[in-house]
């Protein structure tokens, strides 16, 4: 019983944070993401990054695409999430530059079409990137992550519960998709830090 309140409750406040984001202005959205990429620029995980992952934003979700011109200047390679097939809630990583064919995916979020994405040499499992930017729906004073509901990028990323190659992940959101505390599952993976566009919260 317990845990079926707790649900309840994940649900009210994942739609309740959602509603927030997507209240904010086309003018409140492009100051944030601006802002966001200055945040972003300073932080030495992402001065590091060689190969790192961003998404497309949508429901209201902070835009982490402002940092590609910066990212290209300095010869980093971008990579998208992809919906993979034939293995539920899961992502490949499919390169993203001016070549790169895109389509809608189920859930109308725009990314690499599967035939460009099928080809081994344009895409990479999560272990292969340096640094993750990861979207999310809430965050907490702690640096703990709400995502959609769908698990994608902790099933993704579960192989970072075992010793190994280790990215950097980074969250990003609006300041207003921070709460005081988050419930942690035992399946979520930790992020490093969370960038908003007022500042940051790093994991202790
Ligand atoms: N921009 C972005 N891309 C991303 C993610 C994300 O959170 N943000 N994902 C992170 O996991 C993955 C997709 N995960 C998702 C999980 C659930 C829903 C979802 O429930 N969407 C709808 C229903 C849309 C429909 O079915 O038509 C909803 O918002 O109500 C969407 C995406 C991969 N790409
Ligand atoms: N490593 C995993 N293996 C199997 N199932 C998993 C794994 N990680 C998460 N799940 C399942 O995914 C479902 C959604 O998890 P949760 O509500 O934490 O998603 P989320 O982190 O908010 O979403 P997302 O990662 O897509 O943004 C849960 O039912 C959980 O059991």
């Amino acid at each position: 019983m317990e845990s079926l309140h707790q649900d309840d409750d994940k649900r009210a406040l994942r739609r309740s944070l959602r509603r927030q984001r997507q209240a904010l202005s086309q003018h409140e959205q492009r100051l944030a993401a601006q802002r966001l990429c200055q945040q972003l620029k300073t932080l030495p995980e992402i001065r590091r990054a060689r190969r790192i992952s961003l998404y497309l934003p949508v429901n209201g979700e902070i835009d982490p695409m402002t940092l590609l011109p910066w990212l290209r200047k300095r010869k980093v390679e971008v990579y998208l999430p992809v919906l993979r097939p034939f293995s539920a809630n899961a992502l490949w990583f499919v390169a993203y530059h001016s070549g790169t064919p895109m389509v809608k995916n189920r859930f109308g979020i725009w990314e690499p079409d599967l035939r460009f994405g099928a080809q081994r040499r344009n895409r990479l499992p999560a272990w292969a990137l340096d640094t993750l930017i990861v979207p999310l729906v809430g965050f907490d004073n702690s640096a703990n992550r709400m995502g959609m509901g769908g698990g994608f990028y902790d099933r993704s990323l579960a192989f970072m519960h075992r010793p190994g190659p280790a990215p950097t992940l980074i969250g990003v959101a609006h300041a207003c998709q921070q709460v005081a505390s988050l419930p942690v599952e035992p399946w979520d993976v930790p992020l490093q830090v969370v960038v908003s566009d007022q500042g940051y919260v790093r994991r202790q």
